[in-house]
């Protein structure tokens, strides 16, 4: 088989379309078939034309006006299905009818209340009457995974004989297993006479979460068409994914020898699209299009990436059209990521200042879920600052309450020394800080003004404090960061009283001969 012979059955405006809860109107149809031509599939399944004249509309407009790939719409095995499916379809310059009816016992027998002859007779029907429109006509074994092997091979023969140029063997209910599922394509190779003038089609439900191991078992053993959804999506827990099943096709051909067509450049911007119009989210952690798919967190493996992306990584993110991959800070990342961040945003930290900097962020990641760039620029902005640390605050701790005199206790570092007192005030717990820090400090300076603004967004963002502290008539500008209100209006006071010791150093000896 040839590099080219994987062929990609895209199903999404069909399959993808049953998944409850998304219905998509004309114009989003238009557009998903649009960019799926961009992609690059073989097949769009673009609806069901007799289900509703909306579907019908799709189909037509799609066939008018989508070019490139196969336009394909789906029907039973009624002629009315077949008629209305060509009405819509004729307008294509590549239609293609695909009609279907069950096989399996269960199906047979209650669903669709058929003798296995009398199903038979409707596939070779069916197929002969679509045939009368098109060259291309596929025929499905609906349920084909639980039908009965030697019956599902006659039936196949039959679509065959009736000129299907596709016969597709659905996991409908996604109930198969890879090496069951393969063994299955195997047997009707070996036990159908004619297969060798159709290709062979898979479509699988995910129901157990195999459905891209299965469409790959089933490759393995001789099938040539995948039927798939972009992000999975289809009837209950969905359809193969497009984009999985593709690029694994693609990153181990060294394994499977064959790649589809595709132009894999395409797939993120088609999973945007499609999750957008559609209404589904696509999983962070879903692989190839999910959030995480290109992100690293944690240290060693950011690490390992910053020197040779591929340590983690088995694909390059450019290649289904993101920029790049994505170093994630948060508690579990090391130095060499944080560094590097802070070069890409222009910060040039080495030695000690890199060092305090870095303890500043871990501090702050065991406490916040994502690190923002706009946190890594005030947490390291604070860390520049040139004014020495004269009082540094150590720890903070306050009480608070409608029924409760409001009082804090600090624990600051002065010099070596450390220093712990508290105090209470009517006023508020930031007065009572406040307070506490005046007592420490001796200083006998005012807050002129407090204002606080949250510099991050969401339930953990950091909250900046600015401070105007008048001593001896003029003014000291403190500010201070932290996802904690109290600990940042702290730190502010405090980063105004070591300005002020800045200006005056004749106090600092004072403090220490006390
Ligand atoms: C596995 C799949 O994904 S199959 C595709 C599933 N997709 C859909 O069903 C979406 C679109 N469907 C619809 O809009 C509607 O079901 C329609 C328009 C197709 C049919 O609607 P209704 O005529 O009201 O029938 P309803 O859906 O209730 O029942 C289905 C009928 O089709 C029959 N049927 C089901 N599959 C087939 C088939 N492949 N060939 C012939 N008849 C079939 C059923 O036995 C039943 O027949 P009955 O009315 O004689 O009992
Ligand atoms: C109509 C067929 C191909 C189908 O969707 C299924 O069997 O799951
Ligand atoms: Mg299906």
């Amino acid at each position: 088989m040839s590099e080219s012979e994987i062929k990609i059955f895209d199903t999404t405006l069909r399959d993808g379309e049953q998944s409850p809860g998304v219905s998509l109107n004309i114009e989003e149809k238009l557009e998903i078939a649009h960019q799926l031509a961009n992609l690059d599939v073989d097949v769009i399944e673009a609806g069901f034309p007799i289900a509703s004249e909306g579907d019908f509309e799709a189909v037509k407009q799609i066939a008018k006006e989508v070019q490139g790939p196969v336009i394909a719409g789906l029907a039973r095995t009624t002629k009315g299905d077949i008629d209305r499916a060509w009405e819509a379809l004729k307008y294509s310059d590549k239609p293609r009818i695909h009609t279907f009816i069950a096989t399996s016992p269960v199906h047979m027998e209650y669903k669709l209340q058929k003798s296995p002859n009398e199903v038979l007779e409707s596939v070779t029907e069916a197929v002969e009457y679509a045939k009368s429109y098109t060259d291309d006509v596929e025929f499905s074994a609906e349920d084909a995974f639980r039908s009965d092997k030697d019956f599902l091979c006659q039936v196949v023969e039959k679509a065959v004989a009736a000129g299907a140029t596709t016969v597709n063997i659905p996991d409908t209910v996604g109930y198969a297993t890879p090496a069951e599922f393969g063994g299955l394509i195997e047997y009707i190779c070996n036990n159908v006479p004619n297969i060798e003038e159709t290709i062979i089609s898979v479509h699988c439900h995910n129901d157990l979460g195999l459905a891209v191991a299965n469409s790959l078992a089933a490759i393995e053993k001789g099938a040539q068409q995948i039927e798939c959804a972009v992000n999975g999506i289809g009837e209950r827990a969905g359809n193969t994914a497009l984009e999985e099943v593709v690029m694994a096709l693609n990153t181990r051909c060294d394994y499977f020898d064959q790649t589809p067509e595709v132009t894999l450049d395409q797939i993120y911007k088609t999973s945007k699209l499609v999750s957008s119009l559609t209404g589904m989210s696509v999983q962070a952690n879903k692989a190839i299009v999910g959030k995480n798919a290109f992100a690293h967190e944690s240290g060693i493996h950011q690490d390992g990436v910053i020197k040779e992306r591929t340590t983690y990584e088995i694909m390059d993110a450019k290649t289904i059209g993101l920029s790049e991959n994505q170093i994630v800070l948060g508690k579990h990342s090391g130095r060499h990521a944080f560094k590097e961040r802070l070069a890409e945003l222009g910060y040039e930290l080495e030695g000690d200042n890199l060092e305090k900097a870095f303890k500043r962020f871990k501090e702050l990641a065991d406490r916040k879920k994502s690190i923002t760039d706009r946190d890594l620029e005030a947490l390291v902005e604070d860390e520049l600052k040139t004014i020495p640390q004269v009082y540094e605050l150590m720890e903070t701790q306050v009480t608070s309450g409608n029924e409760v005199l409001p009082t804090a206790t600090l624990k600051l570092k002065f010099d070596e020394e450390v220093i712990i007192d508290s105090a209470c005030c009517e006023g508020g717990p930031i007065d009572a800080v406040y307070e506490t820090i005046n007592r420490i400090t001796g200083l006998g300076c005012e807050l002129e003004s407090y204002a606080i603004d949250a510099i991050t967004s969401g339930k953990d963002a950091l909250g900046e404090v600015t401070v105007k502290l008048n001593y001896n008539e003029e003014l000291f500008i403190g500010r201070g960061v932290s996802i904690d209100v109290i600990e940042a209006s702290a730190k502010a006071y405090l980063n105004a009283v070591n300005k002020i010791l800045y200006k005056n150093e004749e106090l600092i000896g004072d403090k220490e001969d006390n």
